[in-house]
């Protein structure tokens, strides 16, 4: 160019400020398309500096998400703080990125909680992808929690629930006009993880400085599930601004003694009693057996530091989704009032309504609209609605649009579970669309997938099933349940999307005998 036209461009202010933008245009494009090897970033609304779009995650990020979804498709990029996050928000993404990219997104991104509540991912939820996970993980699915072993603590689910089932007939007998449901379904699936994982329940004076075991476990839940800035914009790392880290480090010692106490108890046990003198075996004792062979079928040592991370994910991850899918059921059940008669019709037809012993988890099998009332729960409510965040653990091509490297991707099966689309009327409990459909929820149908799927799937499946299945049959057989007014069905976020507040509905009991035993 010569230097006259130079002059032009330069000294022109018009010229100068067009030449200004065109150039910033270009750079925006190449920053934003990233063309060439790496490929387009999937669409999705401008990120703020320092912030991104963590202010667009609202209280329920779920429905937040679910409406940008709307507006920028199926697999969404934002930036949450420093993040790089994408947001699939349909059953053909779900697949690409949990099936035929699942190795890629199997990792998970370090949070607080991780590192101050999870032994610094020594546990299984939290655990990096790698050959500590894939131990960890083979220790859950071929010696914790198999179909053959959860059969073995039905005793413990029939037990705990006909207790909670006796305590509701009692208050109702002592005049109670309504119960806290959200109450009992949070101790009756607390005591039945703990019975199976540690062998009893823990009275309140047992931890140190008195504290509640179920006060400890709540809270412990709460932090797991809480937002922490400082996951989000690095520069506050070293900050603990909202005093959550401070809380995980007390609350983990709190843990740690109590789960010290429970290794050492069956410890002593084990040197009192012979083998076939100690009856059932709870997870704690079947790890301790494996860490004195030395090794196993599945090649997991199992160390002391194994077991209390392993019996912290059973706490964290097997109580509260557990009690919050019961307890969605019921709010459902108490608005649909004919589905509630069409549930308890047909247990009164497989069990009758004079039987002197209450309801087996062996008649659930027959109740087939009971079950499909569990699976229209799960479509409107399931407990992880952006399943637990994972992580890539390297750049790669999906759907047509580049991922970066460790990026976190959340599924959002809330957003799935009410895509008009696929469902028909999405917002309405319908039990009755499943009947005689061969839709599951155990990860081969990608419309629906509560329990997650493919390699970080859920491995409490067959007890969470369980527990819930037989939690919500023995209710709604034993009692009838009304409400004052409507039933609420706010919801709140956290480690599980339970209701906001508890509901509170009056039982008469519905058996013609009195309560059994
Ligand atoms: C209704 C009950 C339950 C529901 C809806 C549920 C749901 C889930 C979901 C959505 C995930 C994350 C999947 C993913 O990252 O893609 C998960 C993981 C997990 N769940 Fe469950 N869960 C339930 C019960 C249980 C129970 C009873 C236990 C154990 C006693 C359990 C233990 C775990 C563990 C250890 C993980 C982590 C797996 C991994 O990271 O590899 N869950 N669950």
């Amino acid at each position: 160019m010569d230097s006259p036209t130079l002059n032009i461009l330069v000294k022109a202010p018009t010229t100068r400020l067009a030449l200004f933008l065109a150039c910033v245009f270009i750079l925006y494009k190449i920053v934003k398309k990233r063309p060439g090897e790496h490929g387009t970033l999937p669409p999705g609304p401008r990120p703020w500096p320092l912030l991104g779009n963590l202010h667009q995650l609202g209280d329920l990020p779920h429905q937040s998400l679910a409406a940008l979804a709307k507006k920028y498709g199926p697999v969404m990029f934002l930036r949450l703080g420093s993040i790089p996050t994408v947001v699939v928000s349909s059953p053909a993404m779900a697949k690409e990125f949990l099936k035929t990219h699942d190795r890629l997104f199997t990792d998970r991104p370090t949070v607080s909680a991780r590192i101050y509540l999870a032994y610094d991912g020594k546990d299984v939820a939290y655990a990096s992808y790698g050959d500590y996970w894939r131990q960890m993980k083979k220790l859950c699915t071929l010696e914790l929690l198999t179909p053959k072993r959860t059969e073995t603590f039905k005793w413990v689910r029939e037990e705990e629930v006909a207790a909670m089932i006796r305590s509701i007939w009692k208050q109702s007998e002592q005049g109670a006009r309504f119960v806290d449901l959200s109450k009992f379904f949070f101790s009756l699936t607390l005591n039945i993880i703990t019975i199976m994982s540690a062998g009893r329940t823990f009275s309140d004076h047992e931890l140190r400085g008195g504290r509640k075991f179920k006060e400890i476990l709540g809270e412990m839940m709460a932090l797991a599930g809480a937002f922490v800035v400082a996951d989000f914009i690095p520069l506050l790392k070293y900050i603990d601004l909202q005093g959550l880290r401070r809380r995980m480090k007390s609350l983990h010692q709190i843990y740690d003694e109590f789960a010290e106490k429970v290794i050492d108890e069956h410890i002593s046990r084990r040197n009192q009693k012979a083998e076939e003198e100690r009856g059932v075996k709870d997870l704690v004792d079947i790890m301790l057996d494996m860490s004195e062979a030395g090794s196993h079928s599945s090649e997991v040592k199992v160390t002391r530091l194994n077991i209390k991370a392993m019996i912290l994910d059973m706490l964290i991850g097997g109580v509260e989704a557990s009690s919050t899918t019961v307890e969605w059921a019921m709010r459902e059940l108490l608005r649909n009032p004919c589905a509630m008669a069409t549930a308890q019709q047909e247990i009164q037809s497989v069990v009758g309504l004079d039987r002197n012993c209450l309801l087996k988890e062996s008649d659930i099998k027959n109740c087939e609209y009971l079950r499909c009332v569990v699976k229209e729960t799960f479509r409107l409510h399931p407990p992880g609605p952006l399943l637990v965040p994972h992580q890539s653990t390297q750049g790669c091509n999906v759907g047509g649009y580049h991922i970066p490297t460790r990026t976190r991707l959340f599924v959002n099966i809330w957003a799935i579970g009410r895509d008009e689309s696929i469902w028909d009327d999405p917002y309405h409990f319908k039990p009755e669309r499943f009947i005689g459909k061969n839709i599951d929820f155990r990860g081969q149908h990608y419309e629906l997938l509560p329990f997650g799927t493919g390699r970080r799937g859920c491995p409490g499946i067959p007890m969470g099933l369980l527990v819930t299945e037989l939690t919500l049959a023995q209710l709604i057989h034993c009692f009838h349940w009304t409400v004052e007014g409507e039933v609420n069905m706010h919801e709140m976020y956290g480690l599980t999307v339970p209701g906001k507040f508890p509901i509170s509905a009056r039982p008469s009991w519905r058996l013609t005998s009195k309560f059994p035993g």
